[in-house]
């Protein structure tokens, strides 16, 4: 899969400037409030046209100013799903479903109605109205209507934004699958890292109408400074792991890689399963031999394999387990303390209980750029 955009386009005193390559699945644009992730979404989605630049997905361009290509919004075959599920309230979830395959013509229609149902869990759901269906239940019934059109790219605006946590957790694992089984590029639009690190195989950083970082998501999410500001400290290192054991007597599963063993609080998966765990860098301590005594159940050993000194009084330490960063953000003066540089045997020693649900997910299924 392939999503390229370089753009720019003026609105009002407000530019922006983005170019970026993903290979991924499922492309996160990630950003504070106005800097420009709704304007980008409505240039690739047709409702704006940029003044200059050209985006393709998968190699189709959908605009390209210089040649004079600007495929009109219905010829873009592009899948939305909003905040709110806009669902026609008069019509069933059947309905609604099949309301998305009207305007794909017969020949380019990919999506069968009863894989979408299965893949969404909505199977019970079909004879029911908008008014009595949940808020994850809307919002799984509107991915399915975007998917039913067999979009060639889906466009999700903040799709969890309006709701809960409880909602949140029940909707995620749908998006993951749809990200691994539906086989079509998703752009996903949110200024959670939370969201962004369990769903994202890529990330573009907007940063007043401007790409600051674009790449693979356990990279992006590394690039502390980057991050907004008040999500700053949610970021950190994503590791793909697996599960090796649950010790259900003391609630604890054990995920295993070249990094070595992590302890989680019980997650359900089985042995074997893959999966993802995001580490906050401010949940990490360095220590420079192996600490003994204490009551972290994670210390991995590893390297030193970057040394970033931030403008507070911070700094970012790199540490390779095995092939895997993990990042510690640690004080200037800890830096200093212990004298750590490039190249440099160390320990990352992370507490069981910082990892709150959520930071533990289903892993990417299949390649990476899929
Ligand atoms: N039609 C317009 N005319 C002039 N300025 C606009 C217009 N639409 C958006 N803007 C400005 O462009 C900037 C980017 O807005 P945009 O909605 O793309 O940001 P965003 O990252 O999606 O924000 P949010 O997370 O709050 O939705 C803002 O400063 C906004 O005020």
């Amino acid at each position: 899969m392939s999503l390229s955009v370089d753009i720019s386009h003026s609105q009002g005193a407000f530019r922006l400037q983005a170019a970026f390559e993903s290979p991924g699945r499922l492309t996160a644009l990630f950003g504070p409030s106005g800097s420009g992730k709704t304007s980008l979404v409505n240039i690739i989605g047709g409702l704006v046209k940029p003044e200059s630049g050209r985006i393709a997905v998968d190699g189709r361009v959908l605009v390209d100013r210089k040649a004079g290509i600007f495929l009109p919004r219905h010829k873009r075959r592009i899948g939305y799903v909003f905040q709110d599920a806009r669902l026609f309230p008069h019509l069933t979830v059947s309905q609604n479903l099949r309301y998305g395959r009207w305007f794909t013509p017969p020949s380019e229609r990919y999506a069968d109605i009863d894989a979408v149902v299965g893949l969404l869990g909505i199977g019970q759901l079909m004879e029911r109205r908008p008014n009595l269906l949940s808020g994850g239940e809307k919002q799984r019934v509107a991915i399915g209507r975007a998917l039913l059109a067999s979009p060639r790219l889906i466009l999700m605006d903040e799709p969890l934004a309006a709701l809960d946590d409880a909602r949140k957790a029940e909707i995620l694992p749908y998006i993951e699958r749809l990200r691994d089984e539906a086989k079509v590029p998703i752009v996903y639009v949110s200024h959670s890292i939370a969201e962004v690190a369990r769903l994202a195989t890529d990330v573009v950083i907007l940063s007043d109408g401007k790409v600051a970082a674009a790449g693979p998501a356990s990279e992006v999410l590394q690039k502390l400074d980057l991050l907004p500001a008040g999500e700053r400290g949610e970021g950190g290192a994503l590791l793909e792991m697996t599960v090796a054991e649950q010790d259900a007597g003391h609630a604890i599963t054990v995920l295993r890689s070249a990094a070595g063993d992590i302890r989680v609080p019980v997650f359900g998966g089985a042995v074997g399963q893959r999966v993802r765990i995001r580490i906050r860098a401010r949940d990490v301590i360095v220590a420079t031999q192996k600490p003994e005594g204490l009551s972290a159940l994670n210390i991995v050993a590893g390297t030193v394999a970057s040394v970033r000194e931030g403008e507070g009084a911070h700094a970012d330490i790199g540490i390779d387990c095995g092939g895997q960063t993990v990042l510690a953000r640690i004080t200037g003066l800890s830096l200093r303390t212990l004298g750590l540089r490039v190249g440099q045997p160390v320990y990352a020693v992370i507490k069981t209980v910082s990892f709150e649900p959520g930071t533990v997910a289903a892993g990417l299924n299949g390649e990476h750029s899929g």
